[in-house]
């Protein structure tokens, strides 16, 4: 991909590393979000989201490496307020203003004209609560309403930070139909999440991220297509076609006579046996759901899962930085 052509909206983060004292939170990330999709940013709780994205935000400085927007800096950015929108984590309201007087007050602020609060706020559905105080808001009124700030100078980025939290289901699929129709309008839409269910129907791109780094960027339908499916073989001499299988595909040994094989579809796998002289007792595909793949690609054990072992092809470090954000 071609990283010197600034393409309006492209996020570019590029080597980027933000330390902590002695905590890593942030490690050597490098990843591209598109205009005109919505990308995920997935990783679990202390990956380096959060972080990340404030850096894109220019709220935390980067120890090395970049975060762009439309090629710049935040800080450099000529218009930030219409260039991007942010809902983070932290967004908070004071309590005893109306949802409409707030967003009159980012609107002055912005030097943006007043009815835009009307227009923002029939946007996000909060039309009929306009003049209700934030405090007495639900925590997914809260978020709708970070939502309408974020969405105040019409900007052609929105970085949003866990904005699924605190959503109903009903809530969750409205925001699942706006972020698709502000990146069918050309904007670049980057949604964190923990947890890839609630993001699954959402979003075409996933980064996802552990430990700081980079595990797997790229479309969601290539994530299920490389990761969608794994092959359990169960052989008399399991270890021999784990040692043929090294290099060529992921490999896990739940059982002494087991392997499972992810990475090489099931006839390559039966083929290799073949052409190994390997007898097999079991063949046969094992299908995953994608929130069992995000599990398994950031080495975390899914609920359901627990105790199982995680792919020999990906390596993840024990000692993870700090662990509570
Ligand atoms: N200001 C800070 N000072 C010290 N450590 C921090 C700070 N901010 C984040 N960290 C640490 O950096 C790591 C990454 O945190 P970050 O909040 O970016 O992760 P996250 O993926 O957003 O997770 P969460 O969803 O739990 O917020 C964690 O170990 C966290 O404790």
């Amino acid at each position: 991909m071609d990283t010197e052509v600034t393409e309006p909206g492209r996020i570019v983060v590029s080597g980027l590393t933000k330390r902590f004292g002695t905590v890593k939170a942030v490690d050597d990330l490098s990843f591209t979000v598109e205009p005109g999709s919505v990308t995920g940013f997935l990783g679990p709780n202390g990956a380096g989201k959060t972080t990340t994205l404030r850096c894109v935000l220019g709220l935390v400085t980067p120890s090395e490496g970049t975060a762009t927007i439309d090629g710049r800096p935040y800080a450099e950015l000529e218009t930030p307020n219409r260039t991007v929108g942010a809902l983070l984590e932290a967004s908070s309201f004071h309590p005893a203003r109306s949802a409409r007087d707030h967003l009159r007050v980012y609107c002055r602020v912005a030097g943006l004209p007043g009815e835009r609060a009307d227009e923002v706020l029939e946007l996000t559905g909060l039309t009929s609560a306009a003049r209700r105080k934030a405090g007495q808001f639900s925590l997914g009124m809260r978020q709708r309403l970070g939502l309408a700030a974020a969405l105040l100078g019409d900007p052609h980025v929105l970085v949003l930070d866990e904005p699924a939290n605190g959503l109903d289901p009903e809530g969750i699929k409205w925001m699942r139909q706006l972020l698709r129709h502000l990146a069918d309008q050309g904007r670049t839409i980057l949604v964190s999440s923990h947890v890839l269910s609630e993001v699954e129907q959402t979003v075409d791109d996933v980064v996802i991220v552990n430990n700081g780094t980079l595990i797997r960027q790229g479309p969601l339908s290539e994530l299920a297509e490389h990761h969608g499916h794994a092959t359990l073989v169960r052989s008399p001499d399991a270890d021999r076609l784990a040692t043929a299988l090294d290099g060529k595909a992921d490999v896990q040994r739940p059982h002494d006579d087991a392997v499972r094989v992810t990475g090489m579809d099931t006839a390559a796998v039966g083929h290799l046996a073949f052409t190994e002289g390997i007898e097999l007792h079991e063949l046969s595909t094992e299908t995953s759901d994608l929130e069992q793949i995000f599990f398994t690609l950031t080495g975390e054990a899914a609920p359901e899962t627990a105790g199982q072992a995680t792919p020999a092809g990906e390596h993840h470090d024990a000692t993870r930085a700090g662990g509570q954000s």
